[in-house]
């Protein structure tokens, strides 16, 4: 299989190496500078972890080429999610704000046991980054807030600062960013003298990297269509 890599920074590199070690055929990291070098020529597919920035260029790239889109850079408006899924009506795109394992089983669990909880427990959500992560909250947090508030319920509120009064029908979430945690994500549920607290912990981002390649093979010679982790663990 014939690879380009979006992205040269901490995902790109450790991409590039993970890809090349599964046998598949790596023709470059590639960004928005050198981007005319990947125009000359056809992959298969385009796994993107580098930034909102480089979507348009990319977007236009595997449609020309039918090539599919394994696509992890966070930071997106839902203007640019609404480009992701109208780029899978040509394309196979598949998509995750987290490719762990740990995480997509986390989104599962937390569907099906908010309602269970919801009406008794406040819900808050708290995301840990590394000193150099560029968006807040994390991709993975807004997952999160999706999958507790599919039906847009509750007020996000992002931070809490001043004379804020009592607890609304609200969903905090709060942003941490310091040193070099890989990531790590909290689900909280608090109740009457008890609390319910889900915690997945990224000792490192290889973890990421394994998900991300395990998508490739999965949507790799895919019809065009929306791919997600709930999809690859359904099998
Ligand atoms: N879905 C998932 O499981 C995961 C997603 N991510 C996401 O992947 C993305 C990349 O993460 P990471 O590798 O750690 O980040 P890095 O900062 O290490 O690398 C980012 C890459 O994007 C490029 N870039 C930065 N700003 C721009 C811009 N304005 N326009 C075009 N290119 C730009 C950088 O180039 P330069 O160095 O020249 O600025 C670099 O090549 C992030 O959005 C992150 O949140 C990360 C881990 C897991
Ligand atoms: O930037 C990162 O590092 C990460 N970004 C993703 C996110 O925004 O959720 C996934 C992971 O937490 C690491």
């Amino acid at each position: 299989m014939r690879v380009a890599i979006i992205g040269k920074g901490k995902m790109g590199t450790l991409l590039e190496q993970t890809a090349q070690a599964k046998g598949m055929q790596v023709v470059g990291l590639f960004d928005i500078t050198d981007k005319e070098k990947l125009l000359n020529q056809t992959v298969d597919l385009v796994i993107d972890f580098s930034h909102r920035d480089n979507l348009d260029w990319v977007i236009d790239y595997v449609q020309k080429t039918h090539a599919a889109l394994v696509y992890g850079t966070t930071g997106l408006n839902d203007e640019d999610k609404e480009k992701l899924k109208a780029t899978s009506k040509q394309n196979a795109v598949f998509y995750s704000a987290n490719y762990s394992i740990g995480i997509a089983v986390l989104t599962k669990v937390i569907k099906e046991i908010t309602p269970l909880l919801e009406t008794d427990f406040d819900m808050e959500i708290i995301e840990k980054h590394h000193n150099q992560k560029k968006d807040a909250p994390s991709g993975t947090a807004l997952q999160l807030l999706e999958a507790i508030d599919p039906q847009n319920a509750y007020t996000h509120q992002f931070g809490r600062v001043g004379m804020v009064g009592a607890r609304q029908k609200e969903i905090g979430i709060h942003a941490v960013r310091g040193g070099t945690l890989a990531g790590e994500h909290s689900v909280l549920y608090l109740g009457q003298d008890e609390v319910l607290e889900f915690t997945h912990q990224a000792t490192s981002r290889q973890i990421f990297v394994n998900g991300a390649i395990k998508a490739a093979m999965y949507v790799s010679g895919k019809k065009a269509g929306w791919y997600t982790m709930e999809d690859m663990m359904k099998g």
